[in-house]
């Protein structure tokens, strides 16, 4: 490809964001209009202008799309915060490759570096560098913005394939069993889980399937008062697989929508205790042939490349259908995503960035690497 026809390519690419943006300038400015005549209608009945059912119905959506936009402003500007850390090795990289004029050898180096402190692992670095150096050559591209983009595309690609929502109306009730390594997150998710799912109008029971580690049956029943949602508990180190099963059975009478299981966290090369698992899953299916519906692994993001290995033993034992991950508002560094996305192909249901109950999002690949990359490099 000629440079002109890179550099026409690069300037649709921009002159269409800039294009996007006068759009949803003069979208946010109507909505603005409306919202401010809506205002100055002050009284709605008497007004016969604007009372009319469908106008009020119209008002009241535009009401609802601003407080979407600016909900989603306050989230994404939260995740960055806490995506800090992960942001600060990719764009201390980043700064340092757009210092440069042209693309050179050090220019590889550096972003291999980056991807490889940032937790995305050898594996998928070795992937994204061989990807990179095919197109700049093939391509003969010698400007930086390119590549700053091209890096940044492919690494949103191997999260989007991952970002599968998970599904809960499909079963009543839906049953997610919640499975993963010692002090991962997982009472703390589960009750994050009760928080996200009860806002949103579902009933929600918790099954205290940590009968093994001291406090998890208190703890899971502290988030169970503070979500006012329904715990079913049995006495310390009573057999799982039987309280999973009387909250299944509960859940079934009172026609709960959702049930979550906790379960003691458990080394993966540990057989005795993934096959205590399997026994769990054995006991759902009694109650309900086709649960759990949901297995889903915490795994706790800032334990680096080890949660690869986790991911593999689990998987082999079980089959994970969803994975959380919690832990990204700390020392974790976001790239360890990159890698899971890379090999294996399980969705990303949740990300956990922080203790509180609202501090789990909804997994989204364009947030997530917005919240990594500033743009502010691109002129
Ligand atoms: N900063 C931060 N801390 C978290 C997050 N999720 C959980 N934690 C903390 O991690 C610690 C362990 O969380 P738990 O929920 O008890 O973990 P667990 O997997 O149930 O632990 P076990 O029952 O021992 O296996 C607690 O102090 C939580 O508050 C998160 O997203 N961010």
């Amino acid at each position: 490809m000629s440079n002109f026809k890179k550099l026409s390519l690069f300037s649709i690419f921009k002159s269409k964001n800039k294009n996007n943006k006068d759009r949803s300038k003069i979208t946010t400015q109507k909505l603005n209009d409306q919202l401010i005549n809506h205002a100055n209608a002050n009284n709605f009945e008497n007004n016969s202008k604007i009372n009319d059912k469908k106008t009020f119905t119209q008002v009241q959506n535009l009401d609802k799309l601003q407080y979407n936009n600016i909900n989603k402003k306050n989230f994404f500007n939260k995740l960055k915060v806490q995506l800090s850390k992960t942001r600060k090795i990719i764009n201390f990289g980043i700064n340092y490759i757009f210092s440069k004029k042209k693309i050179d050898h050090s220019v590889f180096e550096t972003i291999e570096e980056l991807l490889l402190t940032s937790d995305v692992g050898i594996h998928t670095t070795t992937k994204i560098m061989q990807y990179l150096t095919k197109e700049v050559y093939c391509n003969n591209i010698q400007e930086i913005n390119p590549i700053y983009l091209m890096l940044k595309k492919k690494m949103y690609k191997f999260l989007k394939t991952v970002e599968i929502p998970l599904q809960i109306n499909t079963y009543n009730p839906f049953i997610i069993l919640v499975v993963g390594v010692n002090g991962a997150g997982k009472t703390t998710t589960i009750g994050k889980l009760a928080m996200k799912y009860k806002e949103e109008g579902k009933s929600v029971m918790l099954a205290a399937g940590d009968t093994f580690r001291a406090g998890a049956i208190e703890q899971l029943c502290l988030w169970g008062k503070d979500t006012k949602v329904p715990v079913v508990t049995q006495h310390f180190g009573a057999d799982p697989a039987s309280v999973i099963f009387d909250t299944i059975q509960s859940a079934q009478s009172k026609k709960i929508d959702i049930v979550i299981a906790d379960t003691s966290g458990r080394l993966q090369n540990k057989e005795p205790l993934m096959n205590e698992l399997k026994k769990i899953v054995k006991v759902t299916k009694k109650l309900n042939a086709t649960g759990p519906h949901e297995i889903m692994l915490v795994i706790d993001g800032s334990s680096g490349q080890n949660v690869i290995r986790q991911i593999k033993l689990f998987n082999k034992f079980l089959k994970i259908t969803g994975i959380v991950i919690t832990k990204l508002d700390g020392t974790a560094k976001g790239g360890i995503l990159f890698a899971i996305a890379d090999m294996f192909s399980i969705p990303i249901r949740y990300i956990g960035v922080g203790e509180k109950k609202h501090d789990l999002y909804n997994f989204s690949s364009t947030e997530f690497v917005d919240a990594l990359f500033l743009n502010n490099h691109i002129k």
